[in-house]
């Protein structure tokens, strides 16, 4: 039962520094250090419970995000739990609309990625008190319950509330098997982990012939900011892998529409199931055009991990301008706008396969796409969730990988806690990890 008073909510600037080894390198962000501003709050419930939320950042620009919780912070403290759940659509609108705060979003920016990191620690700590893991709180919850924690404002022409309920209804059939399906095969994944621009030739294939070892089917590789560079690795990673494997490209913005329609033409000879994120992720009819033109050549456009919003991911839909919609679980309001967004790509019949990796997006995003194809989408074609394999071990509750598949996770709360000797020595700038960089010394990281 939901129980308890927010009595204290801190947040902190958490960072690894991936950009040491090139970890999570792309053709826009040569030199991200993961991190993360991480959320804690706790009650006065005498369950010793808390409820831990983060949002994913580069490094730089964490201390923005920690601001804007606090700033956000007056909206939850005091706040009882049992009111918030039981009308959540009406909590998420007031995170999102405060008066002053919204004129530097709305709902976009560091404030909308505060509110995710805010939500995601309520999310986490309701499904504590429930004793269930977050998909399965979600797995259990009935159409209307789930639809009280949606709010459908600027959405409604696309999404009603009545559609929404349909879809959910509908999906009943086949819940109960799908679930044990899950439960023992798990959900399937792709990795990123291979290929990440900064690695070398010789990085790229020694991770490649593990990763086929260990059962990988699905590789996505980094491309954009050379061409030439880019057909030398795609032919590497393609002639590792086989005709028969899945390969996916990821430009992160990198290029204008017709640059990209021209670059990924002549990336085709690889067979690319699809290009990522090939321009700025607002401009929707840009990807549709993009869309448009690579459709002969059978390659799907996919975005989603910098949309800002589900009016982004509306437009995306409408417009005809992605084949893969890639939900990110700290970018957008938590599971409250996350399920809208997952109920849209439904009606619009897109599959959804989401952004992961980061620090902790693996662990949250998990949840979300379980809840996906157990209620929602009630399909696995042309579906996968991404997987990174790196900053698992800092986590009370990492993720499980089984046959390049997720297997649901068991720990009641949405997996967001992180192990306190990690946070200590990893928080920005104080940790002891910080302290010895920040001062010159080398130090052997994993
Ligand atoms: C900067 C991040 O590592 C980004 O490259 C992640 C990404 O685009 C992906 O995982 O997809
Ligand atoms: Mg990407």
């Amino acid at each position: 039962m939901v129980r308890g008073r927010i009595t204290a909510l801190a947040v902190s600037d958490v960072r690894f520094p991936t950009s040491l080894g090139h970890h999570g390198s792309d053709a826009m962000h040569p030199d991200p250090d993961y991190s993360a501003a991480y959320v804690v709050i706790e009650t006065d419930a005498h369950d010793g419970l808390k409820g831990y939320g983060l949002t994913f950042t580069l490094g730089k620009g964490t201390e923005v995000v920690v601001c804007a919780v606090n700033a956000l912070s007056t909206h939850v403290v005091h706040k009882d739990m049992e009111e918030i759940v039981s009308n959540f659509r009406n909590f998420y609108r007031q995170l999102t609309s405060d008066g002053q705060l919204r004129w530097i979003g709305p709902e976009k920016g560091a404030v909308h990625l505060a509110t995710a990191a805010i939500l995601n620690a309520v999310w986490d700590l309701w499904a504590k008190q429930e004793g269930k893991p977050l998909w399965k709180l979600l797995v259990d919850m009935d159409p209307k319950q789930l639809l009280s924690c949606i709010d459908f404002r600027y959405i409604t022409d696309a999404l009603t509330e009545e559609e929404a309920y349909e879809i959910l209804v509908n999906s009943l059939l086949g819940k109960k098997e799908r679930e044990e399906q899950m439960l023992t095969r798990g959900y399937p994944a792709y990795t990123t982990s291979c290929a990440w621009l900064g690695y070398s030739d010789q990085q790229l294939k020694q991770l490649c012939t593990k990763a086929l070892k260990d059962g990988w089917t699905r590789f996505k590789v980094k491309v954009g900011a050379d061409l030439q560079d880019d057909i030398h690795r795609c032919r590497l990673i393609r002639e590792m892998i086989g005709p028969d494997n899945i390969l996916m490209l990821d430009a992160n913005q990198r290029w204008e529409v017709k640059e990209a329609i021209e670059w990924v033409t002549k990336l085709a000879e690889f067979k690319p199931l699809w290009i990522e994120e090939p321009t700025s992720p607002d401009d929707v009819l840009g990807h549709a055009a993009i869309s448009k033109a690579l459709a002969p050549l059978g390659i799907g456009v996919a975005t989603g991990e910098q949309c800002h919003n589900k009016v982004i991911f509306k437009q995306l839909l409408q417009a005809k301008a992605l084949s893969y919609l890639q939900i990110d679980s700290c970018r957008l309001g938590s599971v409250n706008e996350n399920l809208a967004v997952l109920l849209m790509a439904k009606k619009f019949q897109i599959p959804v396969c989401p952004h992961a990796g980061g620090v902790g997006l693996c662990e949250l995003v998990q949840h979300l796409i379980l809840f996906d194809y157990i209620a929602i989408s009630g399909s696995l074609e042309n579906r996968m969730c991404e997987y990174v394999d790196h900053l698992h071990e800092h986590f009370k509750y990492p993720v499980i990988i089984k046959k390049a598949c997720y297997m649901p996770p068991q720990d009641a709360g949405y997996s967001t806690e992180m192990k306190e000797d990690s946070t200590r020595k990893y928080q920005f700038p104080q940790g002891e990890v910080w302290q010895k960089l920040l001062s010159g010394h080398k130090i052997h990281l994993p």
